[in-house]
């Protein structure tokens, strides 16, 4: 469970959020502008709040006194052009986060490779990013934000960066991997083609502020 209470003075108004994320997907949605990447940053530790706390099950990451580094919070975060390393091919970019943590090579080649078969794209293993479509490297971050075994996960507007019809297919897939997690995941998009898909659990913020906006759970049939 992540719980964010915070309050952070931004150019136009002030980021003002009492709420909590549990296990699952929760999607933020709203408009360009609203705070919503700031809100993820935050989680994340890339942006510290102005005042106010953010908790990760019993751990304290942000208060006045603390403040836990974005690598130690052990939370993944794909980034709306998923930041794919270009210089290292799929397998290795998959395998980073474990590489960092001193795991050896062939227990995180085998740990990327089950990811990748996961979400379809084992084939890729080789490919350096810029041979790749958007849905593959999307997939690719997916799977890099997913091999590192995050406590939970934060995805900003990850499926923005493709075409219509990839798209479609590609939030199927995504959506039928994030159902397998027992973390929380915050979900943050603009499209209401994603609300339709993942949104169980929607918040709605506009110009800092957060409206809860509950709806049941799309078929999954
Ligand atoms: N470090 C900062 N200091 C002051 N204001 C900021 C800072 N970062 C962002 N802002 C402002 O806060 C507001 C919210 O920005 P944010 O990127 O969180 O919105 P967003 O909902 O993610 O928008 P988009 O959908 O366009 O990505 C914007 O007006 C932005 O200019």
């Amino acid at each position: 469970m992540i719980r964010v209470e915070v309050r952070t003075h931004l150019r136009e108004f002030t980021l003002t959020i009492a709420a909590t994320f549990d296990r699952g997907v929760t999607v933020l949605a709203g408009p360009s502008g609203a705070g919503k990447t700031t809100l993820l940053r935050t989680i994340a530790g890339l942006t510290r709040p102005g005042e106010g706390i953010v908790q990760l099950d019993d751990a304290i990451l942000d208060d006045r006194a603390h403040h836990v580094r974005p690598y130690h919070r052990n939370i993944a975060y794909v980034f709306q052009d998923y930041a794919l390393f270009p210089h290292l091919d799929v397998l290795a970019n998959v395998g980073y986060g474990l590489a960092a943590r001193g795991i050896a090579r062939a227990h995180r080649d085998a740990v990327a490779r089950t990811w990748l078969e996961r979400l379809g794209i084992d084939r890729l293993a080789h490919a350096r990013p810029r041979a790749l479509s958007g849905g593959e490297r999307q997939r690719v971050a997916l799977a890099r934000a997913l091999a590192w075994e995050p406590r939970a996960l934060l995805l900003d507007e990850p499926f923005s960066a493709l075409d219509p019809a990839t798209r479609a297919a590609v939030r199927r897939t995504v959506r039928e991997t994030l159902g397998a997690l027992d973390v929380p995941v915050v979900l943050v998009t603009h499209d209401e083609a994603d609300i339709v898909e993942f949104g169980a659990r929607v918040l709605r913020i506009e110009r800092g502020l957060l409206s809860p906006e509950t709806r049941a759970a799309p078929s999954t049939s």
